[in-house]
């Protein structure tokens, strides 16, 4: 099979979209909608919360013009204790409202990601290997984790900030016309001052913070690939490279971060003047009345009180104006990948899988491309029936298809043209966990994941129990290493646990393959040369498992083609020579050199 090169420079441009409205911003955040309105009790509960804690915020400028107006004058000195203890009550309702909010919004915002991770994760396990030969892990990854975690933020503080600020807003503009309609008026007059400059210069940093925050993805996914081929990368002698490319592409997501960075940092300066120069504008005003006697300077301080309350509030929506809009990005790639249809799927009406199936396997003049590679035919009008029970090993070249066979039984891909059929259904009319269930794969290089030795090999059957997991064990010739292991059964595997040498791990990967006792078995035999105990395991283990299943084997040992039924010689995707080890050795064709030259240099390498 064919590895994805990774390559920073063929990543696609960062999607750069900074001149979108409000709606457009948003607009990616709608599929979500459905994940919170599942919560209706906790918005409503984090709604109400809001709007008290807005309240109490906008009652504090009234209590204080009571305590300055009335509070300090000699003849109601009782109105003291009572302006003070409101403003003790108030600031105790604001204190339970805010609290409040926080815990309903915050638990909002982790439910809903939870449920969108799980149902991401499910919907990439669902996806087809043709996805997964283009897509990047890495950047999956991120989507899965890192993208999730910036909604959470949105969906959880930012929202509520925005939401308790526009609150805000709006009501201390209602307050300070309320309080001073002249004042109101002048001040209303220097908003769009303020905010249109804020506007404007906001979709630039959100522009450049986006093309950060893209930039920053890629060299993650970079980094990703490169950590999980580690060996790869450090025998090959590309650290250094690996790294100073890593550097780079680091260092143009700091570059960029950079630029967000300064440009915010002046339109913080610029905005902090203007609306302090504007309240002082209107301040002066308000005090040329109070000198003349025309408003109290109670009423004066409740208006500058409102008018610092709006301000500050419009300035924070600003800020998290910039973070919603980020959400919005990582919102619209999930949904990116969320909108991703899977194309091999089971068919409205499958037909039902039989309690047993025999393993009669036909490929009927089967012609397949890749879809990554849809010129180049790797299957060109292959036609080949294997009866139940019937052992047959795949031989031929690199390249042949011998690999492409065994995808396209366990429906990997679906064929171009002809068809390939089980017991006589056509594959594509069964469902394909129905057909996955009736083939047992053992690959080349067995996967092992980091769990413990019996769920490795009770791998997609937990409901295998222990005797059964030992029995197989022990067909697969993998008991005795198995118990030498520092805890037998419990040992934990993979990266964090113990690793196995090839021969252990094929052995596992046969054992896993006895349990799921599916009739069809997949063979692909490891190229590597066993240790001359290993081999003979392995063989017996086979031996073992292939017995009364049909089996197809990637055949790269002598001892495997001379045991089976029948030996396919492939080349270039057709099959061009079929018989048994001496009949084809006698033939003279390819085989025949084929085997020459393998076999040979085995017998070689055990003599030696
Ligand atoms: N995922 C893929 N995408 C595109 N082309 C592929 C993919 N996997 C295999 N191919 C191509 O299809 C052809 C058949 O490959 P296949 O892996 O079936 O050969 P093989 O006989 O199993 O070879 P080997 O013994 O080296 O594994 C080759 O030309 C290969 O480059």
């Amino acid at each position: 099979m064919t590895n994805q090169t990774s390559d920073l420079a063929a990543v696609p441009p960062a999607s750069q979209k900074s001149n979108r409205g409000l709606g457009a911003t948003l607009a990616p955040l709608r599929p979500l909608l459905p994940y919170a309105l599942r919560y209706k009790r906790t918005i409503a509960c984090a709604f109400f919360a809001l709007i008290v804690a807005a309240g109490a915020t906008l009652t504090l400028p009234l209590a204080v013009r009571g305590m300055i107006d009335h509070g300090f004058s000699t003849e109601s000195a009782g109105a003291v204790n009572a302006y003070f203890g409101a403003l003790i009550a108030v600031a105790a309702t604001l204190a339970a409202a805010s609290a409040t909010r926080y815990y309903f919004v915050m638990t909002l915002g982790e439910r809903v990601v939870a449920d969108l991770r799980a149902d991401l994760f499910k919907h990439l396990a669902s996806l087809d290997a043709a996805f997964y030969d283009t897509a990047k892990t890495g950047e999956l990854l991120s989507r899965l984790t890192a993208d999730t975690t910036q909604l959470k933020s949105a969906f959880g503080s930012s929202a509520s900030v925005a939401l308790r600020n526009l609150f805000m807003f709006f009501g201390a503009i209602v307050m300070m016309v309320a309080t001073s309609p002249k004042l109101a008026g002048l001040a209303l007059a220097a908003i769009p001052v303020i905010v249109l400059p804020l506007i404007a210069s906001g979709r630039a940093v959100r522009g450049r913070s986006r093309h950060a925050q893209d930039t920053l993805a890629h060299a993650a996914a970079y980094a990703g690939e490169n950590l999980s081929a580690v060996r790869a990368m450090q025998a090959n002698g590309a650290q250094a490279s690996t790294v100073a490319r890593f550097t780079r592409s680091v260092e143009s997501a700091y570059d960029a971060a950079q630029a967000a960075t300064q440009l915010r940092a002046f339109v913080t300066a610029g905005a902090i003047l203007v609306v302090f120069t504007s309240v002082v504008g209107v301040l002066w005003l308000g005090a040329q009345d109070v000198l003349a006697g025309r408003m109290t300077s109670g009423v004066l301080s409740q208006f500058v009180l409102y008018a610092v309350l709006g301000a500050s509030s419009l300035g924070e929506l600003s800020q998290t104006w910039s973070e919603i809009s980020a959400a919005a990005g990582a919102a619209g790639r999930i949904a990116e990948i969320l909108a991703v249809e899977p194309q091999i799927v089971a068919p409205a009406h499958p037909t039902p899988a039989p309690a047993r199936w025999r393993g009669r396997i036909v490929f009927d003049h089967v012609r397949f491309a890749y879809p990554t590679a849809p010129e180049k035919l790797a299957l060109k009008d292959l036609s080949l029936v294997v009866e139940p029970g019937e052992r047959v090993a795949l031989v031929g070249p690199s390249g042949a298809g011998k690999s492409t066979i065994f995808s396209l039984l366990l429906r990997f891909y679906d064929v171009e043209a002809g068809s390939i059929a089980l017991d006589g259904v056509d594959l594509r009319a069964l469902d394909p966990l129905d057909l996955r269930a009736a083939i047992a794969l053992a690959p080349q290089d067995p996967v092992i994941f980091g769990l413990t030795v019996s769920e490795n090999i009770a791998y997609g059957r937990e409901a295998a129990t222990r005797e059964e997991i030992i029995a197989a064990a022990r067909r697969a010739q993998a008991h005795d290493f198995i118990m030498a292991l520092p805890k037998g059964y419990e040992t934990l595997l993979g990266e964090r646990g113990v690793t196995l040498s090839g021969g252990q791990r094929q052995r596992l990967a046969i054992a896993r393959a006895i349990l799921a006792d599916a009739p069809v078995l997949l063979l692909d035999e490891a190229t590597s040369a066993l240790d001359a105990e290993n081999e003979s395991l392995v063989q017996a283990a086979l031996h073992d498992v292939m017995q009364g299943r049909t089996s197809l084997v990637i055949a790269h040992r002598l001892a495997t083609v001379l045991e089976a039924d029948r030996i396919v010689v492939l080349d270039e995707g057709r099959i061009v020579e079929q018989g048994t080890h001496a009949s084809l050795s006698a033939a003279g064709g390819l085989y025949a050199r084929l085997a020459k030259l393998q076999f040979d240099t085995e017998r070689a390498g055990a003599a030696a």
